[in-house]
Parts: C-alpha cells; sequence; structure tokens
C-alpha cells in the first residue's frame, strides 16, 4: 500500500489539474483528449458513466500512451477489473463504501478513493489510504472544509473535486494539503456540441497556467 499511496501522490502533484471527461463516442474522446494535451494537461480522469467509457480508455492508452489515464466513477469491483483490463493508470471514486474500500485496497493500482467527511476519511485512512478526493467539494464546504480537515487529518492530502472553476482553481491550489483539483470546467457541454475544441485547449491552458503560478507561489 505505501508505494501504491506514493504513486498515487506523485500522479496527483505532478498533474496539477485533473479534468473529468465523459464521453460518448470515440472521436469524442480522441478530440478532447488532445485537446487537453495541446492545452498542458496530461493527466486527466475518464468517467465511467457512459456504455463507451471502457473501450475509450482502452483505445486512448493505445493511441495516446502519453496520456496518464485514471477511470472515474469506478463504483464496484466489476468497475475495477474492467478499468484496469483496459489499461487505467489509476482509479478514482466518487465516495468509497467499505466494500469498495477493500476492492480498491486489494487491486494493485495507484487509487483515489473519494469521500465527503471527516468520519469517512479517517475510515480510509485506517485502510492505508492518505490520497482521497474530496467530493463534491464545493457542496460539502469546499475551502472552509479542506482548511478544517488540515489539522485532524494532518497527514492527509486531497484532490477537491465538484464546483471548482477557474474562478476559484488557484485559492484551492494554494491549500497546503491540496495536491490536485478535480473539474470538467475545460469541458463545457455546449462547447463540445458545438464541436469548438479549441475553446477546450484554450481553457486547459488557463488551467495548466493557474497550476503553473501557484507553484510557483508556493
Ligand atoms: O461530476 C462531476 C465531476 O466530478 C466534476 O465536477 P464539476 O463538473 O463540478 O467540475
Ligand atoms: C465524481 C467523479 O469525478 C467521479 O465520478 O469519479
Amino acid at each position: 500500500m505505501p508505494e501504491r499511496q506514493q504513486r498515487a501522490a506523485d500522479l496527483l502533484r505532478h498533474a496539477g489539474v485533473l479534468p473529468v471527461i465523459t464521453v460518448n463516442t470515440l472521436d469524442e474522446a480522441r478530440a478532447l483528449a488532445d485537446a487537453l494535451l495541446e492545452g498542458g494537461l496530461s493527466t486527466l480522469e475518464l468517467t465511467l458513466r457512459t456504455p463507451i467509457a471502457i473501450d475509450a480508455l482502452a483505445m486512448l492508452k493505445r493511441e495516446r500512451p502519453g496520456i496518464v489515464i485514471g477511470a472515474g466513477t469506478v463504483l464496484d469491483a466489476n468497475n475495477i477489473r474492467a478499468s484496469i483490463d483496459a489499461g487505467a493508470d489509476f482509479l478514482v471514486t466518487p465516495g468509497t463504501p467499505p466494500g469498495l474500500a477493500d476492492a480498491l485496497a486489494a487491486a494493485d493500482i495507484p487509487v483515489v478513493p473519494g469521500a465527503a467527511t471527516p468520519t469517512e476519511f479517517m475510515s480510509l485512512r485506517e485502510r492505508g489510504f492518505r490520497n482521497c478526493k474530496l467530493f463534491p467539494a464545493s457542496a460539502v464546504g469546499g475551502l472552509a472544509m479542506l482548511k478544517g480537515l488540515a489539522g485532524p487529518l494532518h497527514d492527509m492530502r486531497f484532490c477537491p473535486t465538484g464546483g471548482i472553476s477557474e474562478a476559484n482553481a488557484a485559492e484551492f491550489l494554494s491549500q497546503p494539503n491540496v495536491l490536485c483539483i478535480g473539474g470538467s470546467w475545460m469541458l463545457d457541454k455546449a462547447w463540445i456540441e458545438a464541436g469548438d475544441y479549441a475553446r477546450v485547449r484554450e481553457t486547459a491552458a488557463r488551467a495548466a497556467a493557474i497550476v503553473r503560478e501557484a507553484r510557483a507561489q508556493r
């Protein structure tokens, strides 16, 4: 577990921003991944919310080996198995009930289990997890929640996701217990429907710049 924990921490810290993408076709997956990569975001979370998701994950790992891809919306052991078989580099969950936590602890891959309350984070900590997702971050207190967790859970690090935008990204990244922020603000549904991938690329580039600036100020 500690080595996998270190790998999870390293890849989140390296990413800084984790775009959360949901795709409906393989072409859309290619176009979005390319736009994010061109914008400077080479790590992404691809959610298992659509029927094509596992095929898209496998295709991207084959065709875009330079992109680090986490499977998101991992809800059960079947999702874990399918994601690993498709080549996922890591796994992300929106929440982590005990059975899923056990299955994640047994999976030989970096994982970022999600939770929303101190008690849930403490349950994950008991199983050895130290790098977790705070979801849905803004709805459960956002920055105030992260500051509150920093004292008692001082050895835990977080990837807040949910409600983060270009406007508040820097503030989240400036929290010492934040390794990375997740979100879909660079993947606006209307831009995707319009095929406006340039807008995705530009917003991704601004997100990458926010990470660089936040790092320079730490
Ligand atoms: O389901 C939502 C994603 O996890 C990211 O949240 P967001 O769309 O508020 O950035
Ligand atoms: C909430 C999220 O990003 C997930 O579905 O894993």
